[in-house]
């Protein structure tokens, strides 16, 4: 294990309230924050430094571990390898597993048919641009744009899914990084990490994120919470870090408190 950076002094401070809580709740996104951004969605794996201080995390008593992810809930799995009785909730909080009993996603006949409308429509806008390319998911589906080389013709692509989503009945939009998300079941990631809370019942949480759909997770924080936003861009976060790379200190630095 290599010698962790110190973290800013506000931000060990907001730690140091957390650690102080017998029961507390670390919540993690995994795109642009365990995990470095990657033209291969299927290629993206934790920074080592962030898999290892997470690992080190579980083994601590009084500690819950989540991931709360716009991923679905199996590739998250996949991709993430989270430590075991890790709570995992994907697509964005549609998908969840709390332990062996929680449901799965069910889709309605509706829900079904819009699902599909919108794959439709997001495979015909992409087949338009060299490099865009559907992500289908459970709940819907992503058009991700960070392989096409024009950033002209990117967006003009995100464009075009936004206007093709608009005429899908029971398609809800969803932003993103190089990417435009729909859904046939609404629900966002402060609604996950409320669920998770009285799951959970934590003196405190610290959540992380680097996206647009973590602000609705930065929202519902409260009291000795911390909130860090990861990379650049607006946020309600009242902390922030560089790059994914950086999430390793603030682990560590928590579990060090903990000892
Ligand atoms: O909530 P998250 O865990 O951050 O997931 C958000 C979306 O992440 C993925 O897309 C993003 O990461 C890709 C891999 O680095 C990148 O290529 C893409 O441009 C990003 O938008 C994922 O593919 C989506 O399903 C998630 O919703």
């Amino acid at each position: 294990m290599s010698t962790p950076n110190a973290v800013d002094p506000q931000l060990q401070a907001a730690l140091e309230r957390v650690a102080a809580h017998e029961q507390i709740l670390i919540a993690l996104d995994f795109d642009g924050c365990v995990a470095e951004l990657v033209p291969d969605a299927d290629a993206a794996r934790p920074v080592p430094a962030n898999a290892e201080a997470i690992g080190r995390l579980a083994e601590v008593p009084g500690v819950t571990l989540a991931y709360v992810s716009g991923r679905p809930l199996a590739t998250l799995r996949r991709l993430a390898s989270p430590p075991e009785g890790t709570l995992l909730f994907g697509s964005h909080g549609a998908e969840r597993c709390l332990g062996p009993d929680s449901p799965g996603l069910e889709l309605s006949a509706q829900e079904e048919i819009a699902r599909t409308s919108i794959i439709d429509s997001l495979e015909q806008v992409a087949s338009t641009a060299e490099g865009a390319w559907v992500e289908p998911k459970p709940a819907g589906a992503a058009i991700h744009v960070r392989r096409v080389e024009d950033p002209e013709a990117a967006e003009k692509v995100l464009e075009e899914a936004r206007a093709a989503l608009a005429l899908v009945d029971g398609a809800h939009v969803k932003e993103g990084k190089a990417v435009v998300e729909s859904v046939v079941v609404l629900s966002t990631k402060g609604e996950a990490i409320t669920e998770l809370r009285s799951h959970v019942k934590p003196g405190a949480v610290l959540f992380a994120g680097d996206d647009v759909t973590d602000e609705h997770g930065f929202a519902v924080l409260e009291n000795d919470d911390v909130g860090v936003k990861v990379g650049e861009g607006s946020t309600a976060a009242e902390h922030r870090i560089g790059a994914p790379a950086d999430l390793a200190d603030v682990l560590e630095a928590l579990r060090q408190l903990r000892s």
